[in-house]
């Protein structure tokens, strides 16, 4: 079969063909409507803490590009927040669009915004990332909104190691990166139950949505787009619009760790 991608001939529209979970019952990602989201006092702060000495490459897997992580032991970890458990970080990555206007994948109130950065951790209850990825508490993401604005320096190391990875299957080191330098200056999260947001669209994430953007500037947005979703010597695309737009929320109730 075609593999999956984000044109319209094998797109998000396309994508239940040969993943029938995309019509599930907790897919992603949502529209938060911040006026719906129920303020939750239980829920705990975000503990996010990241050793830079796991960070160990970064590759365009042809459809984003990710830093990817050491995870064979707890140097990397979410805790508190919506979870339970001890959660490792396994890769962080991006969603971006082919104009300023468009790119995220959750969006608030209907706002997109021009990026959105997903930071993946998995349950160490399971052996292993994989076995994770399919139970319904098996991974935790951290998504960011990227909003256009002043230019971002912590974002910069990023963006100049794209230069080698142009193409589909790419890769590079990328050493001693601190991901916790993306975060904004609060931790103020929207969370609920949902999905993979690409094939295979697995039920297994716990959303964490950062309410806090961090900023971007049009330029440094020209950087992502000049990845290629392509390999060399194919046709040239350039990667952009890898994002699946909101999917419906069934039922489902958001909640905000703040009031
Ligand atoms: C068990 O088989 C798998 C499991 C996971 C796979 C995958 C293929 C691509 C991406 N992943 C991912 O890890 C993945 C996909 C999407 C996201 S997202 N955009 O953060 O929801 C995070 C991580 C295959
Ligand atoms: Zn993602």
């Amino acid at each position: 079969s075609h593999a999956w991608g984000y044109a319209p001939c094998n797109g998000p529209d396309k994508w239940v063909q040969d993943f029938p979970v995309a019509d599930g019952p907790r897919q992603s990602p949502i529209d938060i409507v911040p006026s719906q989201a129920k303020y939750d006092a239980s829920l705990k702060p975000l503990q996010l803490k990241y050793d830079p000495a796991t960070s160990k490459g970064i590759l365009n897997n042809g459809h984003s590009f990710q830093v990817d992580f050491a995870d064979d032991d707890d140097r990397s970890t979410l805790t508190g927040g919506p979870i339970s458990g001890t959660y490792r970080l396994r890769q962080f990555h991006f969603h971006w669009g082919g104009g300023d206007d468009r790119g995220s994948e959750h969006t608030v109130g209907g706002t997109k915004f021009a990026c959105e950065l997903h930071l993946v951790h998995w349950n160490t209850k399971y052996p292993s990332f994989g076995d994770a990825a399919s139970k319904p508490d098996g991974l935790a993401v951290v998504g960011v909104f990227l909003k256009i604005g002043a230019d971002n320096p912590q974002l910069q190391t990023v963006l100049d190691a794209l230069g080698s990875i142009k193409s589909k299957g790419s890769q590079t080191t990328f050493s001693k990166f601190d991901p916790a330098i993306l975060l904004p200056p609060s931790l103020d999260y929207w969370t609920y139950d949902g999905s993979l947001t690409t094939p295979p669209l697995l039920e297994s994430v716990t959303w964490i949505v950062l309410k806090e953007p961090i900023s971007v500037s049009s330029s440094q947005m020209y950087k992502f787009r000049s990845l290629l979703f392509t390999a060399e010597g194919e046709t040239p695309c350039c990667m952009v619009d890898n994002y699946r737009p909101p999917q419906p929320l069934k039922g489902r109730k958001v909640r905000a760790s703040f009031q």
